[in-house]
């Protein structure tokens, strides 16, 4: 946490010497004393915005009795795996659920970790495409049953369940084309989670079940209203209702899998939905990621915003380099 505030803050200290930069005359008129001012002014403008955008991002606020710090206290008290995030040269993060001896069940501090990765992602502008996997050749079997257990208060649910309502709704938002790269079993939450990215792909064996009725539970980390919208809502009640065992071949029919790769170990699947991916983050940045924000407004808006939002995406790329590079070169698309 500490880790990552400091890396905010140096990454605000960074954008405020650019603005200084272009304000230097100013600047270098003014009493130390002013210089100190105006750039804690900078700073703290500069944090505000990056926490509005996160709000902006999220489902919920202390408005609808979410108490977020609570939650985070709670949390930190599971500990155990991680979260890691590497981002490649060529635009695509790779994110690993790493709890191999639970199948990567989410503990607390992983929650919170996934939070800050998500964090992350949104500040880097170089990205293109996410990989999510887990580690030990299987996705994630959902939350660890040791937090589910001491978190069987009411409140403590709630806020769990809008925690990490905030953190998928966010991470399904980035401007970047997502795989949920699925081995062995995506149980539970870990099935939820496959829904908060743009694609999945399977590997030989693996399956998805939503057990939570099961568990005498429906989803709540947003996985039900996603699975509705990717599969429709009778595939989607027949999956809840049933828990049923999605193989390979019921997910590629469902169009809840785009494709069943052929590699079962992780550096061969790796390899391949890198290689798939690819396909689709291939060109510009600034050309990528507006294609998913134009996808994601119109996956969620209401027609008219989602036309308005397409209006200003669009505005941003007409006339820029990329658009005017292509017309130079006079392209035909035979
Ligand atoms: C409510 C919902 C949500 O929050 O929205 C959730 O996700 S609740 C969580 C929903 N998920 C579950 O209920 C999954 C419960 N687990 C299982 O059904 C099973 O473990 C499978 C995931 C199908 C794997 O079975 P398999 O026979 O292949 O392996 P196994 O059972 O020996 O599991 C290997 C080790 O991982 C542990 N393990 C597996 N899933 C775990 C989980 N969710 N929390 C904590 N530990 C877990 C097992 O206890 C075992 O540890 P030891 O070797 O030490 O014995």
């Amino acid at each position: 946490m500490l880790g990552q505030f400091a890396a905010d803050s140096s990454a605000s200290v960074q954008s405020v010497c650019k603005r200084l930069a272009h304000t230097g005359e100013a600047a270098c008129r003014s009493t130390s004393a002013e210089m100190v001012i105006f750039i804690w002014k900078n700073l703290l403008q500069t944090t505000k915005e990056r926490i509005l955008q996160q709000r902006r991002m999220s489902v919920y606020s202390q408005a609808h009795g979410y108490e977020e710090e609570l939650i985070k206290k709670k949390l930190q008290q599971f500990a155990g795996g991680s979260i890691n995030l590497t981002k490649e040269d060529n635009g695509i993060g790779i994110l690993t659920l790493n709890n191999p001896k639970s199948m990567n069940a989410f503990t607390g501090t992983m929650m919170l970790e996934l939070q800050e990765k998500v964090t992350e992602l949104e500040n880097w502008k170089d990205g293109k495409g996410l990989i999510i996997y887990g580690a030990g050749n299987t996705f994630c079997s959902g939350s660890d049953l040791n937090v589910v257990k001491a978190m069987s208060k009411f409140q403590d649910g709630m806020n769990m369940c809008m925690f990490m309502q905030n953190t998928l709704t966010r991470l399904m938002r980035l401007p970047l084309i997502s795989v949920a790269l699925v081995q062995g079993k995506a149980i539970g939450g870990g099935a939820e989670l496959t829904t908060a990215c743009d694609f999945r792909l399977m590997t030989p064996g693996s399956e998805i079940r939503f057990v939570h009725k099961l568990m005498g539970l429906v989803p709540g980390w947003g996985g039900g209203a996603r699975l509705v919208r990717i599969v429709g809502s009778r595939a989607a009640l027949q999956l809840l209702s049933g828990a049923t065992r999605v193989d390979t071949e019921r997910a590629l029919h469902l169009g809840l899998s785009e494709e069943t790769l052929s590699s079962s170990d992780e550096a061969g699947a790796l390899e391949e939905a890198r290689a798939w991916l690819s396909q689709y983050t291939e060109g510009p940045v600034s050309v990528i990621r507006a294609a998913k924000e134009v996808v994601a407004g119109g996956r969620e808006l209401p027609l008219e915003a989602a036309l308005r939002t397409e209006k200003d995406i669009f505005g941003t790329l007409w006339g820029g380099p990329a658009n005017l590079q292509a017309l130079a070169r006079s392209l035909k698309h035979k």
